[in-house]
């Protein structure tokens, strides 16, 4: 068995199937081990690492309705983002896999999934860290929108609430609970696992509808990796991306690149989802107490529509200013500073991502799509945000932290003027997902079958954030391990739902 990417679910694939002693498994990971380093294990640290030696750094194509100078960060580490990013950990709605099911994925219900989150081997606990500015967000988020506090997000589902957010990682070490740590650092003995990092793949061998070998660099080597089942765990953009290069995908596109056409899967890089999210920025009055889990402990969800179920509006408190988007558009850089940031759970808008180049080394091109839904649901959701973001501002005791608003700034107000400043400061949660969605049989434009079989082909599978059908409401690393387990399941016979 091999995987190709020792990332958030392709580490709970590795540890579960290894778990077999009758099977052998190979892990290929294009970064490091996480494995002594406390850069990496060190959740609070995680700032440091975006745009690092452990991040492949993707740039977008220019984006007329939004931001054009995001560069999405993607973790180069064993453990993969869940070795970088801030591990807040939900419980997807149901409602999320119920869209799921409807858009192909049968075997994928909500009641079919609570056993893998009930198997989950991270360490979820609500941030321990009580920060006095987030206590004081939480009790004016109650107070000026009228939402319950949450003491703890996954204790029952909800459509709205504030509250610190559920965290994966150890609040007495600080260390984060991340797929490395909580799935394979105690398996790392096992003589049938082999981890190879360092190692990056840049094209799968195929003969027929198999795969026979992956092509892969270490260093200035090159060799080819052998198994008999393959597992693609790349993640949302160097899965599509592996099966581009090896000739999987649009048959037009990789024709126009000089690429032989391996099987034609127009769907490979289309579908690409992600949740934007805009910022208010305020002036502190006085600095902000250190006491934190990871710098934005606690949140905000509302639901505006009142037919909904779920959330449709989410708000991480950031307890430090980031101010990269600001910065770039002249607002002041503050030295004690904080902000909300609104975000479109369930954005309408939809990118996709290609290859420029049938040289394996040069980066994809990334069109998110940002703000192109026609309705114009998505930037509706910032302005909606902005507004709500400053009624809890002037409520107390959060108003008493607050100085003046740098960003937006008060003189922005209308929704015309709230939309123009949202698009252009917005940024990214950091979540590209669905640009090699599972789906039926019959739609053309799905890679896998709900089995995560990849289309034309006996012996792969793909497990990682690709395969989303639609966006989950929530942040979505949780969904992505659960994605691991299941694919674990599927690969080794034991899932039943199917
Ligand atoms: C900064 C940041 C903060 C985030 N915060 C949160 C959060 O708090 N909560 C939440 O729910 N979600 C969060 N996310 C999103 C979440 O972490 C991701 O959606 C999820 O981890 C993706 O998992 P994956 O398995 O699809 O891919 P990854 O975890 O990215 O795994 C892919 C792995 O494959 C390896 N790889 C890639 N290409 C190759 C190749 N060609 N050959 C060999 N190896 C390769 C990579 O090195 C990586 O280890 C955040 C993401 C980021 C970047």
């Amino acid at each position: 068995m091999v995987i190709v990417g020792g990332g958030t679910a392709g580490a709970v694939v590795a540890a579960r199937l290894s778990a077999d002693p009758g099977l052998r498994v190979c892990l290929i990971e294009g970064g490091p081990s996480d494995v002594g380093d406390p850069r990496i294990l060190q959740l609070r640290n995680w700032l440091n690492l975006l745009e690092s030696e452990f991040d492949y750094q993707y740039p977008t194509v220019p984006q007329p309705r939004g931001n054009s100078h995001i560069v999405h960060s993607r973790a180069k580490v064993l453990g993969g983002c869940s070795s970088h990013n801030t591990m807040i950990s939900f419980l997807p709605p149901a409602e999320d896999f119920a869209d799921w099911v409807a858009a192909g994925a049968s075997g994928w219900s909500y009641d079919q999934m609570l056993p893998y989150w009930q198997r989950l081997a991270i360490n979820i606990v609500p941030v321990r860290e009580r920060n006095a500015l987030a206590v004081d967000f939480i009790s004016s988020c109650t107070k000026a929108l009228g939402v319950p506090v949450r003491p703890d997000f996954n204790a029952q589902p909800f459509s709205d609430g504030t509250g610190f957010f559920p965290v994966a990682y150890y609040p007495d070490s600080g260390m984060r609970s991340s797929s490395s740590v909580a799935y394979l650092h105690q398996v790392l003995g096992r003589p049938n696992l082999t981890i190879r990092t360092d190692t990056w793949a840049y094209k799968l061998e195929t003969d027929g509808d198999r795969v026979t070998g992956v092509h892969v660099q270490s260093g200035d080597q090159t060799e080819i990796i052998r198994g008999g089942e393959y597992v693609l765990s790349a993640g949302a953009i160097d899965t599509p991306r592996l099966l581009l290069l090896s000739g999987i995908g649009p048959a037009e596109q990789l024709t126009a690149l000089g690429i032989d056409v391996v099987a034609d899967v127009p769907g490979v890089g289309e579908n690409l989802l992600d949740h934007p999210e805009s910022l208010i920025l305020w002036e502190a009055s006085r600095p902000v107490p250190p006491e934190t889990a990871m710098d934005s402990d606690a949140g905000l969800f509302v639901r505006r529509d009142p037919e909904g179920t779920r959330p449709d509006l989410m708000f991480h408190l950031y307890q430090i200013p980031f101010t990269t988007n600001t910065e770039r558009l002249g607002y002041d850089v503050p030295m004690h500073g904080f902000g909300m940031t609104p975000n479109v759970p369930r954005p309408r808008s939809r990118g996709r991502m290609w290859l420029t180049s049938a040289d394996p080394h040069t980066k994809p091109a990334l069109d998110f799509g940002y703000f192109t839904d026609p309705d114009g649901y998505d930037e509706q959701t910032i302005v909606d945000g902005l507004r709500l973001a400053r009624e809890v501002a002037a409520t107390e005791p959060f108003a008493s932290w607050i100085t003046r608003e740098i960003a937006p700034g008060p003189e922005l107000q209308t929704d015309e003027e709230l939309s123009a400043y949202g698009r252009a400061a917005h940024h990214t949660v950091y979540h590209p997902a669905g640009t090699c969605r599972m789906g039926a049989a019959t739609d053309e434009l799905a890679v896998t079958d709900p089995e995560l079989r990849l289309r034309g082909f006996t012996n792969v599978r793909i497990a990682d954030a690709s395969v989303f059908p639609a966006m989950t409401s929530v942040n979505p690393v949780v969904a992505v391990l659960m994605v691991g387990e299941k694919a674990a399941d599927l690969i080794a016979g034991h899932d039943t739902t199917t």
